[in-house]
Parts: C-alpha cells; structure tokens; sequence
C-alpha cells in the first residue's frame, strides 16, 4: 500500500487536490498496488470521482451534535472517506484520544492508520488493535534521506514491536530503491508527502515508488 499524505501543501490544496489527484490516478490505473490518498479535511468530498481510496489526515472521535469545529467521523464518511490517518506527527493525540478513534473507525468499517515516532510507540499503540500502525521517525520526515537508508535497524524494530498489526514506514522517501528496502523491512507499505507533492513528475514519481511495492 502506498499512502500519499497531501498535508497542507500549497501544490495539493483547493483545486490543485484535483490537479494532482489525477496525475495519481494515472498512475494508480496501471498498477495493481493499493494507492490510497490524503488530502486536507476540505478537499476530501472534491475527492470522490477518481476512484482512489481516500483517507482523511485527522479524525475527532466525537459523537454527532455540540462538537464545534471537530472533524466527525460520519461528516467525513459523508465525503467519502475508507479510512484516516490517526497521531501523525504534525496531529499528536492523547493516548485515550486514539484507543477511541481507532475503536470508532473498527466500528464504522473504516481502515484506522495509527502514526508513531518510535518502536516504543508502536508497541504501546498496537495494543489498540488499529489495522495499521505507520511508524515514522520525526526528524527525517520532509528531509532528502529516507527512513529505509537512516534507520533501518529502527525499521525492524518497529516492525517486531508492532506484533500482528501490519507495519507501515514513511518519511523521506523518494524512490523505488526506498520502498524496495522498507518491504525488505518487514513493512507492508509506506507514507509518502513530498517526494510526490513536489515532485516534478508527479506520474512518474508515483509510478517508480509502486514498483518498489
Ligand atoms: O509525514 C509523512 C507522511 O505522512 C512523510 O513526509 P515526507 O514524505 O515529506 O517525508
């Protein structure tokens, strides 16, 4: 699985999420891989005619009603959302906020991605039973070296710590090379931001990193 984490890049926000999410799906109609994509929480209903998995970046766990400003979890399944990404490192959560959104997206059918900065973490997260823990190292994630060529031994790591909760990696990385040795790791899948965001080549960039899948 390869999860594109759109942020709040200027190349990926309002009509450019449109712009790029094509370019995408190009990519994603020749290949079997899983590509899903994370947009802004307002570009996420824009989303639904190119029939890509689309996660949100943050859910609140909150019920319908006085919630002023949260991102619902059915207002976002309204707009088409299969699943979120959960305590990603620029979104931290209290440890009782995702044992809560993760059991809600259990409930609701939704794929629940829980991020953490360290294996530590993932042990203490797996415990929540999420379908996919996502482990990415803080200070390498938008930097020019990949988590798979840095930290491979934390890889491992993290993957064991993760237990039977499948493991995901990202930070950094930027090439099929990246991806090739983060499977080799042990994980099944990686986030990517920028090295496709702002990616000259957009289908190219997308293309190269599923072959590494
Ligand atoms: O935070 C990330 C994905 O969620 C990784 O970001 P970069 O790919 O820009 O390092």
């Amino acid at each position: 699985m390869l999860i594109i984490n759109y942020k709040a890049y200027e190349k990926a926000i309002g009509n450019n999420s449109e712009n790029i999410t094509e370019k995408i799906r190009n990519s994603a109609s020749e290949t079997d891989k899983k590509i899903v994509v994370s947009p802004q929480t307002a570009d996420l209903a824009r989303l639904n005619g190119f029939e890509l998995e689309v996660f949100a970046q943050h859910t609140d766990p909150v019920e319908k009603g006085s919630h002023t400003g949260s991102n619902q979890l059915k207002a976002l399944e309204d707009a088409g959302i299969t699943g979120t990404l959960i305590n990603h490192s620029e979104k931290r959560l209290e440890d009782k906020v995702i044992e809560k959104t993760v059991k809600k997206c259990g409930k609701e059918g939704l794929t629940s991605v829980v991020c953490a900065q360290s294996p530590e973490e993932c042990r203490k997260y797996s415990e929540f039973n999420p379908d996919y823990i996502a482990f990415e190292p803080p200070e390498l994630i938008g930097s020019d070296t990949a988590v798979s060529t840095a930290e491979p031994d934390l890889i491992e790591e993290a993957v064991k710590a993760s237990g039977d909760i499948p493991t995901l990696t990202g930070a950094g990385i930027k090439s099929k090379k990246d991806v090739e040795k983060s499977i080799e790791l042990g994980c099944k899948g990686v986030l990517v931001a920028s090295g496709v965001i702002k990616s000259e080549n957009v289908e190219k960039e997308v293309r190269e990193l599923c072959e590494g899948l």
